[in-house]
């Protein structure tokens, strides 16, 4: 359950669905309850003031749960928001009562903090429910929070989501909360993990305010999706019989490196070996005489074939794109490749050339993958980055349905993608990935995975979760020597991943 990532028509559903079964109990408390108990354990006992912020919703409800809850254990709380009118909804104006009923007071505004500072912040304003730019007064507090926070260091969490980012895309608004904490209440959310999310969110929590899990499994409608998690792919992770040959694991056969871009090419190549591919074929376009390379003198394991030829080697995945071009060569190299028999990993150049080739790619009997990032995620679909990133599920999956194809939308949580509509949203990797190469990696290992057996969803949630995760061990603080975000390059990841792939299996 703790996996699962439900869109807001989800959220409403369960709710529905829990009233509908517990008529009378409040939901609304349990999410207050909760949140008083992190304050307690960020703040520790009787610190200085709590900031409040509550807005005209439910949110604003949970917060004054939470703000009662706390004044009970004796902690100061400065509560500024709007009194209840008759368009506040039931639960947030039986939460306004109890709270004006425990002595409360709702500050119209922010008061002067010159006399002293605030421990902690409290993020009450919009949740789930937010559909509109935040209005002045609202952006207005939205704005000293994030100042307070930064300035004086304080915790800033919000509750369910930070206030101004959206639920189901993660796009921000120019004015959004910058938690250091987010307490999601029923389940997690596409929102926290994707686009901006990540950055607007700080530590996530996911507090299932005790839902029957049935009950939640019931409501999910098919719009929900998951998190990337070992779990899923781990037991498929290729294995090796103590009597294996090389020819057990498979055959990967990379395609791509036109005459000024052959690093893509080998990055892609060397990484399929060290993910334990049998063979590692590659093909660059070109030859000799255009400088197409032959060899690579420091993995000299990578067995070189022209473009015409390596289908003749035996191949059991294919991987182009890397360094391809987009010449008329390269295209009738795409378009041939087409015809592979095989899992085919299409990446960088052969991505952007795909639309020419829509019939074909169609009309493959086989598995078809493809790894975008927002740019040539906009070619795919014949749009622009900005409506790429406005919903990048929407995207990944509308890819995956009109391509047939399972999909990896890259970037800040990364969406995998079926053509049945299923998702999933990896949040392993960071910044240090921004960098020329990492995706010549991926294409490597996926293309490896599928070399050695894996079916196509498995070998694209496993290699993009590997992929982000050898990042993250190589910038990780406890590690020396600390390889990154500054200056991490793609031929470490390729290392770091074969570390952890050894561990998983
Ligand atoms: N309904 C339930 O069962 C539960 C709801 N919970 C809380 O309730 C939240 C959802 O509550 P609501 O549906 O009341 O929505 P919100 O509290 O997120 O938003 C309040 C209302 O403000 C209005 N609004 C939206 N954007 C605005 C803007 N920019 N400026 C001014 N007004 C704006 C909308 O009409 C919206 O309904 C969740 O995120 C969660 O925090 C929790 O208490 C858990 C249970
Ligand atoms: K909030």
């Amino acid at each position: 359950m703790r996996n699962q990532l439900l869109t807001i028509r989800g959220l409403r559903a369960v709710e529905s669905a829990f009233q509908a079964q517990n008529p009378g109990q409040s939901l609304m408390a349990r999410a207050g309850e909760a949140a008083a108990r992190w304050v307690r354990e960020l703040t520790g006992e009787r610190p200085d003031p709590i900031l409040v912020l509550v807005g005209p919703g439910n949110n604003g409800g949970d917060a004054l749960v939470c703000a009662r809850e706390l004044m009970a254990l004796g902690y100061g709380c400065v509560c500024v928001g709007q009194p209840a009118t008759e368009w506040t909804p039931a639960d947030a104006q039986a939460a306004h009562a109890a709270f004006i009923a425990a002595g409360g007071v709702l500050h119209p505004d922010i008061p002067e903090t010159s006399s002293y500072r605030f421990s902690l912040i409290i993020d009450g304003l919009f949740g789930i429910g937010l559909n509109q730019p935040l209005s002045a007064t609202y952006a207005a507090w939205v704005e000293a929070a994030n100042t307070l926070s930064l300035l004086d260091d304080i915790p800033l969490l919000a509750l369910d989501i930070a206030s101004g980012l959206n639920s189901d895309t993660g796009l921000a608004q120019d004015i959004c909360v910058t938690a250091t904490h987010t307490l999601t209440f029923i389940a997690n959310k596409p929102g926290l993990l994707t686009a901006d999310g990540p950055d607007h969110s700080g530590e996530v929590q996911v507090c299932d305010l005790d839902i029957d899990p049935a009950l939640l499994t019931l409501a999910l409608d098919n719009e929900a999706g998951n998190l990337n998690d070992p779990n899923l792919w781990a037991d498929d992770l290729p294995q090796r019989a103590l009597n294996a040959n090389k020819g057990d694991a498979g055959s990967a056969g990379l395609l791509g490196g036109s005459p000024s871009m052959t690093g893509a090419l080998i990055l892609a190549a060397r990484s399929a070996l060290h993910s334990g591919a049998g063979r590692v074929y590659a093909a660059a376009l070109g030859n000799a005489q255009s400088g197409a390379p032959m060899l690579d003198p420091l993995q000299p394991e990578i067995m070189f074939r022209d473009p015409a030829s390596l289908r003749e080697a035996p191949l059991t995945a294919l991987g182009v794109g890397p360094g391809l071009g987009r010449s008329d060569v390269s295209r009738a190299v795409l378009a041939s490749a087409l015809d592979f028999e095989g899992p085919l990993v299409l990446d960088a150049d052969a991505l952007v050339l795909l639309p020419t080739l829509l019939d074909a790619v169609q009309q493959r009997h086989e598995p078809t993958l493809l790894t975008p990032h927002p740019g040539e995620a906009a070619a795919l679909l014949c749009t622009d980055i900005p409506s790429i990133e406005a919903n990048r599920i929407q995207a990944a999956c509308d890819i995956a349905a009109k391509y047939h194809a399972t999909v990896v939308l890259k970037g800040c949580g990364s969406i995998i993608a079926t053509p049945d509509g299923r998702w999933w949203i990896n949040t392993t990797g960071n910044p240090g990935m921004a960098t020329a190469g990492m995706g010549d990696v991926l294409t490597g290992i996926t293309t490896a995975l599928l070399a050695q057996g894996m079916a196509p969803e498995q070998a694209l949630c496993a290699a993009v979760w590997l992929h982000g995760a050898a990042a993250d061990v190589c910038v990780e603080s406890g590690n020396l020597p600390k390889l990154g975000p500054l200056g991490l390059t793609a031929s470490e990841v390729i290392l770091a991943a074969r570390t952890l792939l050894n561990a998983l299996i």
